[in-house]
């Protein structure tokens, strides 16, 4: 809704033509009728739900046109009342087909894949990476948003997507006059595997070497061999260490669902869930006696990634999206208008908007089975977030109450990455750990705040082990979105049903920004690849991402509960037990989580209301309510 344009299009699929005209219409009529309604002061819930209505017809019309059948399934049938748990590949979900959402499967799309006309190095990645991406000076995200939010989005990515890649490597070299600004002359990466598919929207596409479900693989693995490592089998338990932070091989890679690309802030939280997990294996095993360590396991899974789910529906997207109408829709998604308290006392009677999504008799996929999306995976390349040091906080301080824990040392994240990274948070320990980044902010997603540390990077491959080459992640991810067909940002725009820009000022109205980008892509705006188009725009207040990545978190959000039996069909006490049902039904937020395992660390430094926020922000237990039920202000 920030513009209100007219364009010609070029690139829009013909289909969606008609529709952009009439959403150009939609956006205005509710942008000026809520301004308006709001100015008169009538009743101060009516713009939120004007903003709900808002919203569920956008929804609705990104359902229509933006989920695009990719590759061919032929899954079989299989017996759901007997596959009553979540699969170690994913497999035996969706209810008819037993492949959909595993692991290997493709790659969804939400728009058919770029028509652009220009090549993969137009302009050249590393101009891109320097003139507009990289740090500066470092710009954070206010209180909004803190390091555990940071780590958080890293360990659900880890949970749902992951290009394969190919065995044929490509380099790319710095152009001459950018060679002495870039920290690498030139970097080597593996292509993105590809395979035909034949598929409606295109030739080929890509494969997802993790399972797109919300079950909890970032902790329990993505295959059989991947959660044989971590299982005790012993009461239904994961392997964790004595100090309850992840414990490690011979080499020195944790033992975890997912070991790639991690850092120390990510293992925090893959062990966080595991004695999570750990601690649902003991309630389940004293009013279940009877349970073997195979049951309790799958019991346990079943709950803590519902849990995981949960909390990042009415939680961490709440805070991310910190608006009222968000915070209600967010709700909405899980426990439907008529709230939490309706749907204790009388279950899911009502349908998806009274009642939520969560509970719904049988899971909807619109036609077309599920998987993540290439756009989905361009909208979270969200690396900005990531600072350069991380601050530790002295939590044994005698600091009086109100005040936030004294800085102990800065390390760089570098520093934090990796083996490395493993062997400094066993010094430092989980609950140092967890008030640290609680009480600092993260990086802002704008542009010139990429961290200069990942344009030299070490990356690390899916066994956990040092790559050979350094690359420039930067530039890296500009090529990625144009190697796999994601459109740039003006065609991405119209497949959304969103007015394009005709002019950089309609993207900013920052003036050292529209020079930046007169520089790399002159007057063509249809050029502006889309990652700098989201770094770029000017966002809604509240909002810590661009309105355009919104549409795409609007119509995902939902489809991951909504596509996945274990959260509609199955989500009852006959497969999670009534103890597990009613353990997912009283988590509400991270800092509960935190609060079960850390009682007196919480008591002592979590100020705020959202353990995603700044710590030390001022409480607003008001955030709990739904905006529906709260009083007038
Ligand atoms: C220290 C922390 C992190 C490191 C070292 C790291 C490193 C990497 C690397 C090496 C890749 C693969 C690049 C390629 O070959 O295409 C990648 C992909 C990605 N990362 Fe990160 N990352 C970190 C944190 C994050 C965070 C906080 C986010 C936030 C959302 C994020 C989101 C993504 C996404 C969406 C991808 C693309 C995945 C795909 O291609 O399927 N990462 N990261």
């Amino acid at each position: 809704m920030a513009f209100f344009l007219s364009s010609s299009s070029n690139f829009v699929h013909p289909q969606l033509q008609p529709i952009v005209a009439k959403m150009t219409l939609l956006d205005t009529l509710f942008f000026y009728v809520i301004h308006f309604v709001d100015k008169l002061g009538i009743w101060h819930r009516l713009p939120v739900f004007m903003g709900l209505a808002y919203l569920g017809i956008r929804r609705h019309l990104h359902q229509r046109y933006n989920l695009l059948h990719v590759g061919r399934i032929n899954g079989q049938k299989y017996d759901t009342e007997r596959l009553s748990y979540r699969t170690a590949d994913g497999t035996c979900n969706h209810p008819h087909d037993h492949l959909v959402g595993s692991q290997g499967t493709c790659f969804g799309r939400n728009m058919p894949p770029s028509t652009s006309p220009y090549g993969l190095l137009e302009p050249h990645p590393a101009i891109v990476a320097s003139k507009l991406l990289a740090r500066k000076k470092f710009v954070d995200n206010g209180k909004q948003f803190n390091m555990i939010a940071c780590s958080w989005i890293q360990f659900m990515i880890h949970d749902w997507v992951d290009h394969l890649e190919d065995t044929e490597q490509v380099e790319i070299k710095s152009p001459e006059e950018i060679a002495t600004g870039c920290p690498l002359k030139s970097f080597k990466f593996y292509k993105t595997k590809k395979v035909p598919t034949a598929s409606t929207s295109s030739d080929s596409d890509c494969l997802n070497a993790r399972t797109p479900w919300w079950d909890g693989s970032v902790i329990y693995g993505n295959n059989m061999e991947g959660m044989q490592r971590v299982r005790t089998f012993k009461d239904g338990k994961l392997k964790i260490s004595g100090d309850g932070l992840l414990e490690h091989d011979e080499n020195g890679i944790p033992i975890s669902g997912d070991v790639r690309n991690c850092w120390a802030g990510f293992s925090l939280l893959q062990a966080l869930f595991a004695k999570e997990h750990n601690a649902v294996c003991d309630m389940l095993k004293v009013h279940y006696p009877d349970l073997d360590d195979e049951k309790l396991y799958r019991h346990a899974r079943l709950v803590t990634s519902a849990v995981i789910a949960k909390i990042h529906t009415i939680d961490w997207t709440a805070e991310l999206l910190k608006t009222d109408t968000l915070l209600a829709g967010m709700r909405i998604n899980w426990y439907g208008f008529l709230g939490k308290r309706f749907k204790d006392l009388h279950g899911h009677i009502l349908g998806p908007i009274l009642n939520g999504l969560v509970g719904l008799k049988k899971p909807r996929d619109h036609g077309v089975p599920y998987s993540l999306t290439e756009e989905f995976v361009s909208v979270y390349r969200m690396h900005a977030l990531l600072p350069d040091k991380l601050i530790l906080r002295d939590i044994e301080s005698t600091a009086s109450e109100d005040k936030c824990p004294p800085i102990l040392e800065e390390v760089l994240m570098r520093d934090m990455a990796g083996k490395e990274g493993e062997r400094r948070l066993s010094t430092i320990g989980m609950e140092q750990m967890l008030v640290s980044m609680g009480h600092q902010a993260c990086g802002a997603i704008t542009l010139w705040n990429y961290p200069s540390w990942m344009r030299n990077l070490i990356a690390h491959d899916v066994n956990g082990e040092d790559r050979a080459d350094p690359v420039d992640m930067a530039a890296l991810e500009i090529y990625r979105d144009r190697e796999r067909g994601v459109a740039r940002y003006n065609e991405f725009r119209r497949n959304l049903l969103m007015i394009p820009i005709n002019k950089w000022e309609d993207l900013t109205d920052d003036k050292e920004v529209v020079e930046a980008l007169k520089e790399v892509y002159g007057d063509d705006v249809e050029k502006l690849d889309l990652q700098v188009g989201l770094h770029a725009e000017k966002k809604i207040k509240g909002f810590a991402i661009s309105e355009t990545a919104f549409f795409i978190f609007l119509l995902i959000a939902s489809r991951r509960l909504e596509a996945d039996r274990f959260f509609t069909t199955n989500f009852n006490s006959k497969t999670y037990t009534e103890k597990g049902l009613e353990w997912v039904n009283k988590t509400e937020t991270l800092k509960d989580v935190i609060d079960r395992h850390f009682p007196d660390m919480t008591r002592r430094w979590m100020k705020c209301s959202s353990a995603f926020s700044v710590w030390d922000w001022e409480p607003n237990p008001e955030s709990y309510i739904p905006l529906y039920l709260r009083p007038a202000p």
